[in-house]
């Protein structure tokens, strides 16, 4: 059981760039939240500090009960496995297989539960095909799932998945949805930060709005959606469904197609 907690946390970059001001946020374990934000926000900035990549200029990041600034970043690093956004600065081996193996391996589990996760983490992320290739030869959508596969088969509490969905089609969306699924079954934290509005309103319960370096709101898509101070503050577009329903003066909190075509059908039969 790792919870996780950021109290007040603020974070000022070497150069004197403030990121973070006064951020509090609470997760418990098995959670599944979506980050949501303008860029430049401070979503990023919030993720590295949870695994200890960042640690906090003031105020307290708490990993289950590890104040961050007293562990290193690779003893954090095995609690909160963090998918880089950019897949690129995460890859360094020739060959699929390897990457995905060398986490577990790292964390010295035993060669049999190395082969498990290392085949699991593949499969689910739809990437057992290309075991043997080599990660550069694959599109970015592809190499994005490799890292993701990487950190899966370490196995640690919380998982953060920074931009997943960026470059993903259809299919790629459908792996990461159902992969959010089996986390959860698994009681699994999982903290994703997403431009996707469509996947948002899919896959998450608890939305965190961010904008500039600060936490907006943090509730239900059906509110969030629905709330004129929150969209103005953090510049956030409703998903399609939303925006029309809204057009078409429907009661707030329609997020799915089906719950629209509902409301359209109870309108034209009149009950
Ligand atoms: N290494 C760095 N050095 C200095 N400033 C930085 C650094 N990394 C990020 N920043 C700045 O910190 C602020 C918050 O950036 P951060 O990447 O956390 O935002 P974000 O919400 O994740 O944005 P995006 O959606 O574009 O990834 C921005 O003003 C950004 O320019």
């Amino acid at each position: 059981m790792t919870d996780l907690l950021l109290d007040k946390v603020s974070f000022s970059y070497p150069d004197g760039t403030k990121a973070l001001e006064d951020f509090s946020l609470s997760v418990r374990t098995g959670e599944r939240v979506a980050i949501v934000g303008q860029n430049g926000a401070g979503k990023t900035t919030a993720v590295k500090l949870m695994n200890g990549l960042l640690k906090p200029t003031s105020g307290t990041v708490l990993v289950g009960d590890w104040d961050t600034r007293r562990y290193s970043t690779a003893q954090v690093s095995k609690k909160v496995g963090y998918v880089f956004q950019n897949p690129d600065d995460q890859i360094f081996h020739n060959d699929v297989e390897s990457e995905v193996r060398f986490g577990p391996k790292n964390m010295k589990f035993d060669v049999k539960r190395v082969d498990e996760l290392t085949r699991w983490a593949m499969d689910i992320c739809g990437i057992a095909g290309f075991a043997e290739e080599n990660p550069y030869n694959l599109p970015y959508s592809e190499r994005k799932f490799v890292t993701i596969a990487s950190v899966l088969a370490m196995d640690s509490d919380i998982i953060i998945l920074d931009e997943p969905t960026a470059g993903q089609d259809k299919i790629g969306l459908k792996i990461l949805g159902h992969l959010l699924d089996t986390l959860e079954q698994k009681g699994k934290t999982v903290i994703t930060i997403t431009h996707d509005m469509e996947f948002v309103t899919d896959y998450f319960q608890r939305i965190i709005v961010m904008a500039t370096r600060q936490l907006v709101a943090d509730d239900q898509a059906n509110k969030i959606f629905y709330d004129a101070e929150i969209l103005e503050k953090s510049m956030l577009k409703p998903p399609a469904v939303a925006q029309m329903a809204k057009m078409l003066d429907f009661p707030d909190g329609i997020l799915s197609k089906q719950q629209l075509i509902n409301a359209i059908l109870q309108q034209r039969t009149g009950h």
